[in-house]
C-alpha cells in the first residue's frame, strides 16, 4: 500500500472525477466528468446530459486531499454517514472518486457527490458548517447548469467563498476503471506485505493491529502444505457451513480450522467499525495466520477449514462494488487471482441456498444478526455480487454444491467430491 499518493492541490482542473452508479437516480453505470480544457483525445465527450442536475438541481463534490492513505481513509469514513445526515431531506449522497488520467493508481482521491434537486442555499451552508473543521483535507465544488446546457463547476475558496466557473463536460468511461483500480487498493490484498503495512499504519490509533501484527510475526506464514488434503467450505451466512466442516471433521478425522482464527477472532468487531482498508487488512492478515496453522495441521491430518481466502476477497469486492453484479470487474480480472503468498488449498467447496431457505435457517438459528447480515437479508443485489463473486475467484476456483437439500445429502455430496478431487 503506497503512502505515496499525489493530491496536489493545483491539479484539480486536470482531475477526472468518476461519480458511482445509482439506479435511484437514474445512473445505472458510473458517470464521468472533468474540465472542458482537460478533455484527453482518448476520452472524448458523451451525451451533455447530467441526470443530476435536471430541472435546475444542483450537486455539490467533497474530496478528501489527505495523501495518507490510511488517514484519507478514516476520514472518508467518519465523514459518510455525517454528510448523508447534514443534507437536507430529498439529497442524494453518491460515491465519487477522482484522479489523474496519466497516473490513475497514485492519484486516487475519495469523495461524495452530493445532489441536491432543489438547489437550496441550505445545503451549501450545512455542508460548510459541518466539512469546515476539515477544510485543509478537502476539496470542493458545485456544479450547476446555465441556460443553454452548459454545466459549471465553482470551486469553493480556502474560506469557502466562491472562486472562478469553468465549464465541465462529461467523458466516456476510461480504459482502466477507476472504482475497480480503488478495490485493489483499498479492499483487495494480494499479499501479505501489503495487509501488514496497513496494519503497521494504524496502529497508533489501532492499538489491536499491534495484536495481529504480534499474532502474524509468530506465525509462519509462508509455510507450504503438508501431504493431507486441505478442504475449503465457502458460503454465505447459513449456507450450511458449520453444519458440513463439523460432520466432515468427524468423518475424515480432519483437523477443524476457521478464518478469521480464534486468536484474533476478539477483535474482530473493532476492525469491522474501521473504513475498508483497515477492516480487509485484518481479515487479509487472519488468512496468513490461518495458513500457518493448516501447514502444520495438514502434516498430520486432512485439514477442514470455514471460510478462507474467497470469503475475504468476495465480500470485499461485492461491498466496494455499486449496483447490480454487472458492475463486478469482469472474469479473469487480476482481482480475482489467488495471492502468490498465501497456501493454496487442495479443494474449495461453495455451498449455495435459495434466499428463502437462507432465511428461513437463519431464523431458525436465532444468533444475533450482524450488521452485514442484516444487509445480505434485505439486499439481495449484494448478495448476488458476494455469490458471482465467490464463483470468479480462480487458482482454486470453487466447485458448487447446492446446499438446499438435507444436511445428510449436502455432506454425501461433498464427501464424494472429497474422494474423487483428493487422496483420501
Ligand atoms: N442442509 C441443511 N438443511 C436444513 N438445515 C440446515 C442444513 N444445513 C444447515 N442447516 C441449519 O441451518 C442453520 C445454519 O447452518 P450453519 O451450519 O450454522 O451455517 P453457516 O455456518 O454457513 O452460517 C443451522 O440452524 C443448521 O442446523
Ligand atoms: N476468511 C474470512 C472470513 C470472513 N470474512 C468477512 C467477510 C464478511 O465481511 C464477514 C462474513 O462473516 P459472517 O460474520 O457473516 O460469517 P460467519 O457468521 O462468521 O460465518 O467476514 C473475511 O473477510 N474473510
Amino acid at each position: 500500500m503506497a503512502s505515496t499518493h499525489r493530491h496536489c492541490t493545483l491539479d484539480w482542473d486536470q482531475r477526472i472525477f468518476a461519480v458511482d452508479s445509482s439506479p435511484t437516480l437514474g445512473i445505472t453505470e458510473p458517470f464521468y466528468f472533468t474540465s472542458q480544457s482537460n478533455i484527453p483525445p482518448d476520452l472524448p465527450g458523451t451525451s451533455p446530459e447530467w441526470p443530476m442536475l435536471v430541472n435546475g438541481g444542483a450537486a455539490h463534490s467533497v474530496c478528501v486531499t489527505i495523501p495518507h492513505p490510511v488517514r484519507a481513509a478514516r476520514l472518508y469514513r467518519a465523514l459518510g454517514p455525517r454528510v448523508s445526515q447534514a443534507v437536507p431531506a430529498g439529497c442524494k449522497v453518491l460515491k465519487l472518486l477522482s484522479y489523474l488520467p496519466g497516473d490513475p493508481h497514485r492519484s486516487l482521491a475519495s469523495g461524495f457527490l452530493i445532489c441536491d434537486p432543489q438547489s437550496g442555499t441550505d445545503t451549501v451552508d450545512r455542508l460548510r458548517a459541518l466539512l469546515g473543521e476539515h477544510r485543509p483535507h478537502l476539496y470542493f465544488c458545485s456544479y450547476r447548469q446555465i441556460p443553454g446546457g452548459e454545466v459549471r463547476k465553482e470551486p469553493w475558496g480556502e474560506n469557502g467563498e466562491p472562486m472562478e466557473c469553468t465549464r465541465v463536460v462529461r467523458v466516456g468511461a476510461p480504459d482502466l476503471s477507476p472504482f475497480e483500480i480503488n478495490i485493489q487498493h483499498c479492499a483487495v490484498y494480494n499479499s501479505l506485505d501489503r495487509a501488514r503495512t496497513v496494519l503497521q499504519e494504524c496502529s497508533t490509533f489501532i492499538p489491536e493491529a499491534t495484536n495481529v501484527l504480534d499474532l502474524l510475526s509468530k506465525s509462519n506464514t509462508s509455510s507450504g502444505k503438508g501431504r493431507f488434503p486441505v478442504i475449503v467450505v465457502e458460503g454465505l451466512d447459513a449456507t450450511g457451513k458449520s453444519t458440513l466442516t463439523k460432520t466432515l471433521q468427524e468423518s475424515l478425522k480432519a483437523t477443524l480450522l476457521i478464518s478469521p482464527p480464534d486468536c484474533i477472532n476478539q477483535w474482530r468487531k473493532r476492525f469491522d467499525e474501521e473504513p475498508t482498508l483497515i477492516k480487509r487488512a485484518y481479515y487479509a492478515a487472519g488468512n496468513y495466520i490461518v495458513a500457518s496453522e493448516i501447514a502444520k495441521g495438514s502434516m498430520q491430518s486432512p485439514v477442514i477449514v470455514d471460510r478462507y481466502w474467497h470469503s475475504t476477497a468476495a465480500y470485499a469486492i461485492a461491498t466496494e462494488t455499486g449496483g447490480s453484479v454487472q458492475n463486478l470487474p469482469s472474469r479473469h480480472h487480476e482481482i480475482y487471482q489467488w495471492p502468490n503468498d498465501l497456501l493454496r488449498p487442495d479443494l474449495v467447496i461453495l455451498l449455495t441456498v435459495c434466499d428463502e431457505e437462507r432465511i428461513k435457517r437463519m431464523q431458525r438459528r436465532g444468533l444475533e444478526e450482524t450488521k452485514e447480515e442484516k444487509e445480505l437479508k434485505s439486499n439481495s443485489m449484494f448478495r448476488q455480487k458476494v455469490e458471482e463473486v465467490y464463483k470468479r475467484i480462480e487458482n482454486p476456483q470453487c466447485i458448487i454444491i447446492d446446499a438446499s437439500f438435507s444436511k445428510e445429502m449436502v455432506f454425501n455430496e461433498a464427501l464424494s467430491i472429497i474422494k474423487k478431487k483428493c487422496a483420501i
